[in-house]
């Protein structure tokens, strides 16, 4: 996981947008478009401040705004410029974590998905700046007076938001610009001008900018079709399966529990097999890929952590996501030690976990008849099945 600054730019007018006020405070479904755009980036955990932003003079509007919607996620506002550039200017003057890559993006993109945040992050990590884009699908002219040109289509890419670069980098672009006099319409531009290299991520079709009435009926078809996919998901269901190394030296935690026994199991955290097994199988439900996207082993803060704390993180992200427990039903593939005794404890330490009913969660165990790696002694295995139920307040 690579934690970031997101700076979103709402200080413009909305001037082809024709609504006489700010395009950001246009419902879209019942929820101003501005919120639309912060909810993308409240939702991804990697995301470690949001700087929003704002008009001068809509400042208090705004702020009250997001009082009336709070974030878990930090926000703060701070006032843009005449131009675009000026306000990124504005946002990147006030980060405090200028180790964290920053993406910055348009208040007007309300559709940027999270897989796109994620690779933006960790493309500026590794190669200093990137953007979102997407290859144009029309035929684009050149029209100079009267002649027209055809470019070649082969080469050209449509600029999105986030753009995303290492602190310094963007930072010195803005100065050595505006010391230039130079304005460009985005902040790729910048770094290109100053003769470095920005690599392109591939974007999606759905990430428009609402610049025109017409996107305001784009974006309500696309949030409708949205909305009409969640709400058929009212059961999301995930499998987990997980084995960790029997050794000598090791505490042996099943469950959260501590279990008299010889050996331990081995891992890069307390490697408790049952909570990783059952944290897969959440993540699993709710499509966010695995414990290892989440807690990489090469991170020393996971190192020795309490699985039980990697499960409640866990839990949030499907709390977010709206979903609660249906019920879960899990295994654990053990010959030794005997778990007979200790699974009441363990259902109770996984309820208390997710703050739920001990009723909905089943578990089990079996031995392999002495057969194989578990049958030998040599470790454990578990297994889960996770069914989710949408929250009916969602
Ligand atoms: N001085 C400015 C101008 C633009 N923006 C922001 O930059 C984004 C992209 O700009 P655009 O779509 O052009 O928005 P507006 O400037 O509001 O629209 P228009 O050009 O039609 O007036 C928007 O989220 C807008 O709020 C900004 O923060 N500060
Ligand atoms: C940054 C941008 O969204 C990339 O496509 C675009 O350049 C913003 O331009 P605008 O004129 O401020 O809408």
């Amino acid at each position: 996981m690579i934690k970031y600054t997101a700076i979103v730019l709402a200080a413009g007018q909305g001037k082809r947008m024709g609504a006489g006020h700010n395009k950001q405070f246009i419902n879209i479904n019942d929820k101003p478009l501005v919120l639309h755009t912060l909810a993308v980036f409240e939702r991804d955990t990697w995301c470690e401040e949001i700087i929003l932003v704002t008009n001068e003079q809509e400042r208090e509007q705004m702020e009250a705004l997001l009082e009336r919607f709070p974030s878990s996620t930090p926000i703060r506002a701070v006032d843009g410029g005449a131009e675009r550039q000026d306000s990124v200017y504005e946002g990147l003057s006030a980060v405090r974590h200028q180790t964290f890559p920053v993406l910055i993006h348009d208040g007007a993109r309300p559709f940027v998905m999270e897989e796109s945040l994620h690779t933006l992050a960790e493309t500026a990590v590794d190669k200093g700046a990137a953007l979102l884009a997407v290859p144009v699908t029309d035929t684009i002219k050149q029209k100079e007076g009267t002649r027209l040109t055809t470019l070649d289509r082969n080469k050209l890419w449509a600029a999105q938001t986030p753009q995303a670069f290492q602190y310094d980098l963007i930072t010195r672009a803005h100065e050595e610009a505006r010391e230039r006099g130079y304005y460009g319409t985005d902040d790729a531009s910048l770094v290109e001008q100053s003769g470095k290299e920005v690599a392109v991520v591939q974007g999606s079709y759905d990430n428009i900018k609402l610049t025109t009435p017409e996107d305001l009926h784009k974006a309500e078809a696309y949030l409708n079709n949205q909305k009409e996919k969640e709400t058929h998901a009212m059961f999301r269901i995930g499998q987990g399966f997980d084995v960790h190394q029997l050794t000598e030296g090791r505490p042996c935690i099943i469950g959260g529990i501590e279990i008299p026994y010889e050996k331990g199991l081995l891992g890069h955290s307390d490697a408790d097999v049952l909570l990783h097994t059952i944290a897969d199988a959440c993540l699993g439900a709710v499509g966010e890929g695995d414990i290892g996207k989440h807690f990489p082993d090469t991170d020393p803060e996971f190192k020795d952590a309490d699985s039980g704390r990697l499960l409640q993180h866990v839990w949030k992200i499907v709390g977010e996501k709206g979903y609660t427990l249906g019920n879960m039903d899990c295994t654990v593939i053990a010959q030794a030690p005997k778990m007979a005794p200790y699974i009441e404890q363990i259902r109770e330490n996984i309820a208390d976990l997710l703050q739920t009913e001990i009723d909905l969660i089943n578990v089990k165990a079996t031995t392999t008849e002495k057969l194989g790696f578990a049958g030998r002694k040599e470790g454990i295995a578990a297994q889960a099945v996770v069914l989710l139920q949408k929250n009916p307040q969602s």
